[in-house]
């Protein structure tokens, strides 16, 4: 089977805010399929941030629905939708910058085993603990770390160290809020190269500035501009639409 012909992972249907009378998310359709990597992209004020906060379920549409593997979401909050696999990734503040980098990833594993923080034994103590946690940093590269303390990682590394952290939380689909802010382009090349390497098994909705890791990465892109999604479709496509170039760039830019 294709990834075109898998049912999608996440479906937006007719997604509709405004605060006040400010519409700030109009009619939003969108799908996620099983494989790929679609990215949102959009000018500042755009409502990213908005839509993002009604698919992690902080925010209630107005009108619409979210279906996340088959299933309708949309009445479910936060910590439900996270249960079923739908979590939002990168909140560099979830890394404990004392412990290892090997036992922030034991950590998220126990939680997800839904064990309480207040339990945890050092990793080093758990083999049965640290292995799984192992197959984590391998799958992000990070083997090599796992001893050193998360604090001392430089930022592109805690971003990587982000992405571990949200595998052993077991997403069946990443939900990637600007994962490459703040890294320098190294890192940034690292990131691309860990976040390709993932998205055959865990199929990602990436919100970026970086047009270059974009294009990079993307499967799809669709393009918010003023709430309201103005185009989507493959990389090539989205950056020949004229209405695009005008739209989100002013016309001239090297999209
Ligand atoms: N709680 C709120 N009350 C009133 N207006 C809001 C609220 N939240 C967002 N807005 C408005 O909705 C619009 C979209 O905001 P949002 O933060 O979703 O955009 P964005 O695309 O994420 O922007 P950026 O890329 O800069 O983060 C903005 O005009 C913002 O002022």
């Amino acid at each position: 089977m294709t990834v075109s012909e898998a049912a999608p992972i996440l479906e937006l249907q007719g997604l509709n805010k405004s605060y006040g009378a400010l519409h700030v998310t109009k009619d939003v359709s969108l799908t996620v399929r099983r494989g790929e990597i679609h990215a949102l992209i959009g000018p500042n004020g755009a409502g990213k941030t908005t839509l993002i906060g009604q698919i992690s379920g902080s925010i209630a549409p107005n009108s619409g629905a979210i279906v996340f593997a088959g299933e309708d979401v949309s009445s479910l909050g936060v910590a439900q939708r996270a249960r079923k696999g739908l979590g939002r990734s990168f909140q560099i503040t979830a890394i404990l910058p004392a412990f290892s980098v090997l036992e922030n990833v034991a950590l998220a594993v126990q939680a997800k085993d839904g064990h309480s923080f207040r339990f945890f034994k050092r990793a080093s103590s758990d083999a049965e603990l640290n292995n799984r946690a192992k197959v984590y940093l391998e799958m992000v590269g990070m083997t090599a770390r796992a001893g050193l303390r998360a604090g001392d990682l430089s930022h592109g590394e805690k971003r990587v160290l982000e992405v571990a952290i949200a595998l052993a939380g077991g997403p069946k689909l990443m939900l990637l809020d600007e994962p490459m802010a703040g890294t320098g382009p190294e890192e940034t090349e690292r990131l691309v190269t860990v976040l390709h390497g993932l998205k055959a098994k865990i199929p990602m909705l990436l919100i970026e500035h970086d047009m270059s890791a974009v294009f990079q990465l993307a499967d799809r892109i669709s393009v918010l501009v003023y709430g309201e999604i103005i185009a989507s479709g493959a990389p090539e496509d989205i950056r020949r639409d004229p209405a695009v170039r005008e739209a989100y760039l002013g016309g001239e830019s090297d999209l």
